[in-house]
């Protein structure tokens, strides 16, 4: 079911400083912030010969990085996607096998102008689970 790895997701606490960072020090291909109020978060990609990475910033008052960022200061890997064909084939393979859909379950357009969904940490290894249809 789950395909390629679409983007490793880290949140920050300082998106600029980050980007320069990925940028500058890094060298790599960095893209302009993009804020998404919908999902609360304002998001830098980096894109890299075999993935991409999503830098993370809280956007508005109900940000869910936010509460990650109070907990990990410094920032961290928050979460990882991977590609599925049909995202909602997928959601209800995984509902049926126990797994925790976040949100009220429906897909919601992501970064990529696709449908998201995310899954719950603690059923996947304590890790945040993002699913993008290819
Ligand atoms: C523009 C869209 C873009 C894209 O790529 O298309 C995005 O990726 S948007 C990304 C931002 N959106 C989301 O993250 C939506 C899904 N996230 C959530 O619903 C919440 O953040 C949630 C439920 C994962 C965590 O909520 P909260 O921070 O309030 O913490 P809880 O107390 O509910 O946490 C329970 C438990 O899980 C641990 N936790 C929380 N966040 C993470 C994480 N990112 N990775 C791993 N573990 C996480 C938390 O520490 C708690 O563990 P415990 O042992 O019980 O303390
Ligand atoms: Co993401």
């Amino acid at each position: 079911m789950i395909g390629r790895l679409n983007h490793i997701a880290i949140a920050v606490p300082d998106l600029d400083a980050a980007a320069a960072q990925y940028r500058d020090t890094l060298g790599a291909d960095v893209g302009a912030p993009v804020a998404q109020p919908d999902h609360g978060v304002t998001v830098v990609f980096i894109d890299l010969p075999n993935t991409k990475i999503e830098l993370l910033h809280p956007l508005g008052e109900t940000s869910p990085v936010a509460a990650f960022l109070a907990r990990s200061p410094a920032g961290g890997i928050h979460h990882i996607c991977y590609e599925v064909a049909d995202i909602e084939a997928a959601r209800d393979r995984l509902v049926t096998e126990g797994a925790r859909v976040l949100g009220d379950g429906e897909p919601r357009i992501g970064a990529h102008g696709k449908p998201v969904l995310f899954l719950h940490p603690k059923d996947f290894n304590g890790c945040l689970v993002e699913l993008e249809e290819a």
